[in-house]
């Protein structure tokens, strides 16, 4: 894990170690961070958090939930890890989707409980076409089962508004471990 910088660093930092830095801040989509880098300088931790919502709530729907690029599903929904999904089981998920999903224990679940999460997980791709995405920092394992019973009974229109919601949460977090909450001595 990088270590934290402050606001006065992350605004020296060239393109390249910018998007290396932030690049996973949204999951698997370096694209955010690489457009964010353009927005400096930040006053503070917190303005860097709203200008990357900003920039996710400024994207088409498509770019948002789900598209095809050049026969890859990408979009901010789209590019999240099932939770104790596929990639989980083969060990190919990102560092911070590792630490995030082993906290909340997900990656060792019991078969039952592995079960009924793969059946709600494969139910929910099937209504929404995009996967189940909750900040797991934020939930643990009861909270997250309850949360995609309940969410799947949602319309798709609920539900890419709060998958949204929820990446905007996994982001803040994320952040927290890269930026402190320092202010600008310079801005
Ligand atoms: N599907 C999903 O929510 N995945 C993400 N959530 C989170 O907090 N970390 C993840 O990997």
């Amino acid at each position: 894990m990088s270590e934290q910088l402050n606001i006065d660093e992350v605004n020296e930092l060239d393109f390249i170690s910018f998007v290396s830095r932030f690049g996973n801040v949204v999951e698997s989509c370096p694209i955010v961070a690489a457009a964010v880098c353009q927005m400096r300088p930040f006053r503070s931790r917190d303005a860097m958090f709203e200008e990357i919502c900003a920039t996710i709530d400024g994207m088409s729907k498509e770019r948002k939930y789900s598209y095809d690029l050049n026969g890859v599903r990408q979009g901010i929904l789209m590019c999240h890890p099932d939770l104790a999904g596929k990639l989980a089981c083969r060990g190919e998920l990102t560092a911070d989707s590792t630490a995030e999903q082993s906290r909340a224990g997900l990656l060792n679940l019991t078969a039952e409980e592995f079960r009924r999460l793969t059946t709600f997980n494969d139910e929910y791709k099937r209504k929404f076409g995009f996967p189940f995405v909750i900040c797991v920092g934020e939930n643990k394992k009861a909270a997250i089962f309850e949360g995609i019973e309940r969410r799947l009974k949602n319309s798709a229109a609920e539900e890419l508004h709060t998958g949204v919601e929820q990446v905007k949460r996994i982001i803040n977090l994320r952040l927290n471990n890269l930026v402190s909450q320092s202010k600008s001595s310079r801005l």
